[in-house]
């Protein structure tokens, strides 16, 4: 597993070809929950192709689903406030350990500040719904940390409901044929042109940049 941390997703060479932001909220189609919601709407703009992804994966879903997003793009000041916010818990959780050891697991679920995805407008949050609004059970809330749910919100994690290892499935399977990417430590996280998905698809450079 590729860690947002790995010396080689740093490595990437970002490049950004300057498309816009798109408001999800104002995308026929889509459902944006108000969860994560900020005063300046932050969280409801990703990059323009991003969009075509989301909407290209919820017309390959079973009839009747749809994708619920929850979290966009996230400026460089909030990211930095969840990384360190996590970390410092780790550490009084977890006095013992090391510098390095203390850096990588809390980047199993937040990205440092110089890779972040979210940063880019190129990485979501985002769940399964059904027509009515209700969410799918996938075995973790999202935003479950590895600590509180004993790494069951790993993507590939076999330590939940079969129903609910089936709907990650249907999740994997719409979202990556759509051409996005998942953090595999956590089953709700994709992202399309930033440095981790041009590292695990084997381009070499980013579409998208920090804004
Ligand atoms: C904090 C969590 N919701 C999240 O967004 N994690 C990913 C890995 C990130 O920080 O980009
Ligand atoms: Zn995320």
């Amino acid at each position: 597993m590729i860690l947002l941390s790995d010396p080689r997703v740093a490595a990437v060479s970002s490049r950004d070809d300057g498309e816009p932001l798109v408001d999800l909220r104002e995308v026929p189609g889509l459902r944006v929950d108000g969860r994560a919601a900020d005063p300046a709407g932050a969280y409801a703009r990703v990059r323009r192709g991003v969009a075509d992804r989301l909407l290209a994966a919820q017309r390959a879903l079973p009839a009747g689903l749809r994708l619920l997003v929850v979290e966009g793009y996230r400026p460089y000041r909030a990211q930095l406030d969840i990384f360190t916010g996590y970390r410092d818990e780790l550490r009084r959780r977890h006095p013992d350990w090391p510098a390095d050891r203390l850096h990588r697991e809390t980047t199993k679920f937040v990205s440092p500040v110089e890779v972040a995805p979210h940063s880019t407008g190129g990485a979501v949050d985002l769940t399964l719904c059904d027509a009515d609004g209700v969410e799918l059970d996938m075995g973790t809330a999202l935003d479950a940390t590895p600590e509180e749910s004993a790494d069951a919100c790993f993507t590939a994690a076999r330590h939940i409901p079969v129903s609910a290892w089936r709907n990650r499935n249907v999740l994997v399977a719409a979202l990556s044929g759509a051409g996005m990417v998942n953090y595999p430590t956590e089953w709700w996280h994709w992202s399309y042109g930033d440095r981790y998905w041009a590292l695990m698809t084997g381009v070499s450079h980013t579409r998208y940049g920090p804004l």
